[in-house]
Formats: structure tokens, C-alpha cells, sequence
């Protein structure tokens, strides 16, 4: 990787949102709501190197990788690749910028016109830009598809008579027939068995090298990302977590979410040697994303309130608590009952009964190590077992993280390295962050 100065790729604000109204009577009775895909991203690519974007499923990995290239129009923010403008040039200068941008798709399979030759599938790009024509044209094809290992005889064949593999080398020749500069990568290997897998991202890193390209690499597969970037930006619910070199956000982890991404690749993993870092809950809507840091609802590491002093298992499972209150309606739900039996007939089961089932559920202990703590989530549990639902939850409402509150910054762990957690904001005590069982406490 030759690193310059000046990036040859710079996102600065960048946001897409969509709106999910379906037509002008839900817009106009503001029934459509927005989905935060992308919110706020700032990134930079180098020349020649790859940066890889990892995050779960729905984060926004492909809406950032197509806002980029201008393949979606941006809600909002700035692109500049070599300096100019993407958002602002007219559609000429766009058109002749979008030759060196180009896009792998994720599935050979459904990227490639079945009606059309390889030739044909090569060659289009060609014709749109009036690169070549004639048998200049012909020879042109014939050498991409050797440049991606592949015979030159292929051009008269359709997509169907190819394997997933031989399908993505076409679609790698497609994007290399306009001479592009930056290729984004978007899960490239992710619909292959693994053994061609390794072939593809070898003749990318290949092809990286011959024609100098740089890549945005977009995967969920972390060993891939690890294998092939240069720096990482790992995404969550549309926002950048954590971004630098790939050693340095790996090894080790600095975000929560990055460690439990680590965590959860399957075994076995040389990324990671300690126990399974399990998320509570899933992936929440992006369409009303949770306050502070996004990833406090999930957070193994969220950061304990001052006025307590629980263990980091507490605090989170007390907190799991109160987001789940707040946002059911019956009791049953936040118990390990399945038979119905406290929302039929709550009276039936003794206030005990109901504490027992609710501390199972959220893996709390009988007793709380902070007595303080303690009364709260009693009387909040009293509350539920009377039905009274929200006061209980407002009791709970006791139990607030600065993570809930406070959006993070980027901090900057060096010069390369930018980290949105708490965590590393100077105001928080998180000595004991490496411990995972002390709590973090608000200083
Ligand atoms: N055209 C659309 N209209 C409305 N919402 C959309 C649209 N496209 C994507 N989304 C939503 O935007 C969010 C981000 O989707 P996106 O596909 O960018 O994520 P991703 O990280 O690439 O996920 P995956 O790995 O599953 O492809 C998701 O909640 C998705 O449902």
C-alpha cells in the first residue's frame, strides 16, 4: 500500500435515508417514516489501498458502498474523489468520473444479464463510454477476461454455463474494462464455497497490485476483512464505530462492538482466543436508532451510572431490563413463563413467584450487590406484579447510562485510529474495561 497525504477517495457527512411512505396519501398524512441507512459518515480511501467495512447484517454496508459511487442519490453529505466534488459535478462530468468508480456486486449469480453474452456483458461498458469499438473492441474483451483468468474463447458463452466463481471473474472484468481507479467491493465472495473464495480475493489483491486500484471492500465475514484490508471501519446501524489500520482495530479490539464481532466468528478463529461475547438482542430499527451511542442497547460494556455500584453483568442486565419494559405492554414478556400463566392470571402467582421468573429472565442474581439498586428494581417488580407496567418502568428509569445520554465522539486512539465509544472519552473511568466483569463507572 503506497499511503499519500491526500486521499484519493473523501466522504465527508455523508447520509442516506429512505423514506418508507408509499405514495402521496401516506406522505401527505405523514404516515412513511425514515429509515436511517447511512447517518454521518466521514471516511477516506488511499490510493492502492483496501479499506474493508464489516458490520452486521442491515448496518448499511451496501447503502454507504452505492452513496459512495453515486449509484443512490445521497440524502445528504460530500463526496470527493482526487478533489472534486461527486455530489455537486453535472451529469457529463459525472459520467466521465463514474469510469474510474466501479462496482462489484454480491451475487454472481443475479448481477449478470442472463440474455447477454460474456462478450456482450464485457463489452457494454465499452460501448456506454465509447472506449472501443470493432476489433479493437473483441481483442479488449479477450484480454479482460485473461487478465481474470479466464480463456479468451469465452465471449460467444451466456452467465449460465459459468460457475459462481467464473461468474464473478466476469463480473471483475466487467468493472475493470473502463480502467476504473477505485473498485467497491461489495461482498465479492460471500456467495462462494469457501475453496474459490480464496481464488477471488487472491486475483483482487492481484489485480490490486498490477493496476494499482484502490478498494472499499464490503463484507460481514471478518476474516476476509482481516485477510484483505489495509484499515477497517466497522459500521453499526449506520454509523462508523470504530476505523483505522486493520492490526490496530483487530488485534486487539477497541470497541465493545468490534470485539464481540471478533467474538462471534466461528472456531477456529486466530483473531480471537478468549470466551463468546454474546449481544443481547438483535439489530435495532434504523428507523428510530436508540439515543447516545447507538450501541447501547446491546453493549456488553455499557457504562454504569455513578450512583450505583454493580457488577458490569448487573448493570447490563438491569438496564435490558428497563429498555424492555419500556417497550412492552405485557408483564408475561419480560418473564421466563411461556405458559401464559402470568398474563392470564397474575393475582394467581405470588408476588415471589413473578421476582423469580423476571431475574431469571434477565439472568439477575436474587439479590442485587447494590442495596440501593436493589429496593429499586424490588419495587419496580412490585409494580409489575400489580400490572402497572409503566410505573414500573419509571421506577427502572432510575437506572440511566451515560451511554444512553451522551452521543459519542470519534476519539482518536492516534493519528490513524478514530474510536466512537465512551469508553475512550477522558471522562469516563474505564480502568477497568479489560476486566469485563468490573463494572465501567461514570466518573
Ligand atoms: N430501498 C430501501 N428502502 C428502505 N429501506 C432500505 C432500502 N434499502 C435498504 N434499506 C434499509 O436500510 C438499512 C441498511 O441496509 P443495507 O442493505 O445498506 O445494509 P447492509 O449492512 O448492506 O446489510 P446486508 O449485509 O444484509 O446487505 C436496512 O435497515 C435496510 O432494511
Amino acid at each position: 500500500m503506497t499511503k499519500q497525504s491526500d486521499p484519493i477517495l473523501r466522504v465527508e457527512g455523508l447520509k442516506k435515508y429512505y423514506d418508507t411512505s408509499s405514495g402521496f396519501i401516506d406522505s401527505l398524512l405523514g404516515r412513511g417514516q425514515t429509515v436511517k441507512a447511512v447517518d454521518d459518515v466521514d471516511l477516506e480511501l488511499h490510493e492502492g489501498e483496501t479499506l474493508g467495512i464489516v458490520g452486521e447484517s442491515g448496518c448499511g454496508k451496501t447503502t454507504l458502498g452505492r452513496s459512495i459511487l453515486q449509484l443512490i442519490e445521497p440524502t445528504d453529505g460530500n463526496v470527493y474523489y482526487r478533489g472534486e466534488e461527486l455530489t455537486d459535478v453535472s451529469n457529463t462530468q459525472l459520467r466521465r468520473l463514474k469510469t474510474d468508480l466501479q462496482y462489484i456486486f454480491q451475487d454472481p449469480f443475479a448481477s449478470l444479464n442472463p440474455r447477454l453474452t460474456v462478450g456482450d456483458i464485457i463489452g457494454e461498458p465499452l460501448d456506454v463510454h465509447g472506449i472501443a469499438t470493432g476489433q479493437e473492441r473483441t481483442e479488449r474483451i479477450g484480454e479482460l477476461l485473461e487478465t481474470v483468468g479466464l480463456s479468451a474463447n469465452y465471449t460467444r458463452r451466456y452467465p449460465h454455463e459459468f460457475s459462481g466463481g467464473q461468474r464473478q471473474r466476469i463480473g471483475i472484468a466487467r468493472a475493470l474494462a473502463v480502467d476504473p481507479e477505485i473498485i467497491v467491493c461489495d461482498e465479492p465472495v460471500s456467495a462462494l464455497d469457501v475453496s474459490v473464495q480464496a481464488q477471488i480475493l487472491n486475483l483482487l489483491e492481484d489485480l490490486q497490485d498490477e493496476f494499482g486500484l484502490s478498494y472499499i471492500f464490503i463484507a460481514h465475514d471478518l476474516s476476509v476483512v482481516e485477510h484483505i484490508s489495509d484499515r477497517v471501519a466497522v459500521m453499526y446501524l449506520g454509523e462508523i464505530a470504530e476505523v483505522g489500520p486493520t492490526q490496530a482495530v483487530f488485534s486487539p479490539p477497541h470497541h465493545p462492538y468490534t470485539e464481540a464481532l471478533l467474538s462471534a466468528i466461528p472456531e477456529p478463529d486466530p483473531l480471537w482466543e478468549s470466551e463468546r461475547i454474546t449481544l443481547s438482542g438483535t439489530v435495532p430499527s434504523p428507523i428510530n436508532p436508540p439515543s447516545g451511542c447507538r450501541f447501547h442497547t446491546r453493549c456488553p460494556r455499557i457504562i454504569q451510572s455513578k450512583e450505583y455500584d454493580l457488577t458490569q453483568t448487573e448493570w447490563r442486565s438491569i438496564v435490558d431490563l428497563k429498555l424492555h419494559a419500556g417497550n412492552t405492554e405485557s408483564v408475561e414478556s419480560l418473564t421466563t413463563s411461556d405458559d401464559g400463566a402470568v398474563d392470564v392470571d397474575r393475582s394467581a402467582i405470588s408476588n415471589d413467584r413473578l421476582d423469580r421468573l423476571i431475574r431469571e429472565e434477565f439472568s439477575l442474581p436474587r439479590e442485587l450487590s447494590d442495596p440501593e439498586a436493589e429496593t429499586i428494581l424490588s419495587e419496580a417488580i412490585d409494580r409489575l406484579h400489580a400490572g402497572e407496567i409503566a410505573d414500573a418502568t419509571d421506577r427502572l428509569g432510575a437506572f440511566v447510562s451515560p451511554c444512553e445520554r451522551s452521543t459519542p465522539d470519534h476519539y482518536r486512539a492516534d493519528d490513524t485510529h478514530r474510536i466512537a465509544c465512551l469508553l475512550y472519552d477522558s471522562g469516563f473511568d474505564n480502568a477497568d474495561s479489560d476486566s469485563g466483569t468490573d463494572a465501567i463507572v461514570e466518573n
